[in-house]
């Protein structure tokens, strides 16, 4: 069973379940290699940091695309292909982020000539190591972290068959061409093209022979691997449609695009940690399922076995009173020992019930101050904590009516993950 990614729309439905029964099927029995051109310095975005290093969520751009990557089994080996300076940057961030199947490569002045460097890397190991020389290649712009493992088979599975592949997509905008002058000469029926995106597929041969027979004037001014491989080599790409998500990061707006389909995701699905109130917390689901948001329930079980079983970065802790303490650092211990909290922030709802008892202004100073030392504490360690309080001794009317209040006062904590409100305790 593929791990099943994060990425927009993510739905297990029988399609999916279909999809994936596939993929086990159509196994990758030859040898599969990527190479990520990120040696680019991102002049387009008006930004300093090279966009593939520019952090979305906490974590740099290019350490989602290389996770795309890796969670597919068959493919063994990832050349991520960099400038020379920012290579001790690069070795950092596969440290810190914990990635395996990466090797660092010096890049070119331009794109063609990293990507050929990457190739070159592949064709160099001896050692038997997973660096070897694969049967197909898969040339992935690092800065397009969305990428799914049914259209990467389909990619290398085409490449296999037809020596090259690449994906497409619709053209947005009309192409036309200029005058010398600067005047329409002509536009192309926007009908008969479409856009190249990545990923691409190749086998290893062709793309290095095409990249050993092209010009100069390719490796400068070249910004199309399927056309080489045409030119140099007969090679005619089979085309895959792609998805929207497949677009290129270029421009700063694309950073928060980025951003904005990462939170979309992970707002999909919350785990709530009942703490002995279980007819609250089946309240709840009520409520947030109305909402599309798959949820599950848990009981006070030990973090390290919520979080393990929990494919989420959302999680309520319900109680009844900050007596949980524990109960919270349990479970951020838990999302640091599965390296949850690593991979994108998680964010706890600290539900905290109001019951019978007269609650003195004393208490109350006491909770908040509680939740926001909490909060500082764990912002640092990539968990946004927020504290909601609810009455529920009122009357059931009133309760229903508390509990969609309270349903959206979560939808919107864990839609925005915004850490400026991380240590308040809201009142429902
Ligand atoms: N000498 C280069 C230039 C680009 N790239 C990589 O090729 C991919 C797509 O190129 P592009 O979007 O043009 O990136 P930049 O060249 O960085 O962008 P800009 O043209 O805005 O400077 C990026 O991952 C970029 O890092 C590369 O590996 N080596
Ligand atoms: O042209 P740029 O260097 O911005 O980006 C490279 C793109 O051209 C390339 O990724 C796709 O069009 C497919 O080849």
């Amino acid at each position: 069973m593929p791990d099943r990614p994060l990425y927009p729309g993510y739905r297990v439905t029988p399609e999916t379940e279909l999809r994936e029964q596939m993929q086990d099927r159509c196994t990758v029995d030859f040898p599969v290699a990527v190479v990520l051109p990120a040696g680019g310095s991102g002049e387009r975005t008006g930004l300093t940091t090279p966009k593939q290093f520019v952090t979305v969520l906490n974590r740099p751009l290019i350490s989602y695309t290389i996770q795309a990557f890796e969670r597919v089994s068959w493919i063994k080996a990832i050349v991520v292909v960099v400038a020379k300076e920012t290579q001790d940057l690069m070795q950092s961030i596969v440290h810190k982020f914990h990635h395996v199947k990466v090797k660092v490569v010096q890049g070119g002045s331009t794109r063609h000539r990293s990507i050929y460097n990457g190739l070159q890397a592949l064709s160099e190991q001896t050692d038997g190591s997973a660096f070897t020389k694969p049967k197909v290649v898969i040339i992935h712009d690092a800065v397009r972290p969305f990428v799914e493992e049914d259209l990467l088979l389909k990619v290398t599975m085409a490449a296999k068959d037809q020596g090259a592949s690449g994906v497409i997509r619709p053209l947005v905008s009309t192409v036309i061409a200029t005058t010398t002058e600067g005047y329409l000469d002509h536009s192309l029926e926007r009908a008969k093209y479409r856009a190249s995106e990545m990923p691409q597929g190749f086998l290893y041969d062709v793309i290095c022979q095409a990249y050993q027979r092209c010009s100069e004037f390719d490796f400068e001014f070249g910004t199309e691997c399927l056309h080489l491989a045409l030119h140099y080599c007969n090679t005619n790409a089979k085309l895959i449609e792609g998805l929207p998500t497949q677009f290129k990061v270029t421009y700063k707006r694309d950073l928060a695009a980025v951003e904005s389909i990462f939170k979309e995701t992970l707002s999909q699905s919350v785990c709530i940690i009942t703490g002995g109130s279980a007819e609250l917390a089946g309240k709840y689901q009520k409520h947030l399922s109305a909402h599309n948001v798959a949820v599950d329930i848990k009981p006070n079980t030990k973090g390290s076995n919520t979080v393990s079983l929990s494919k989420t970065w959302n999680f309520i802790q319900v109680s009844v009173n900050t007596s949980s303490l524990c109960e919270i650092l349990d479970l951020v211990q838990a999302c640091e020992e599965s390296s949850h909290s690593l991979l994108y922030p998680v964010v706890i709802v600290w539900v905290l019930l109001k019951g019978n008892e007269r609650t003195c202004p004393s208490q109350k100073t006491d909770e908040s101050v509680t939740v926001k030392d909490l909060a500082a504490e764990l912002l640092q360690r990539n968990v946004l904590l927020y504290g909601v309080s609810l009455d529920c001794t009122v009357v059931p009317e009133q309760l229903e009516r508390s509990m969609e209040r309270l349903c959206q006062i979560t939808l919107c904590l864990i839609k925005d993950r915004n850490p400026a409100l991380t240590g308040q305790l809201l009142e429902v």
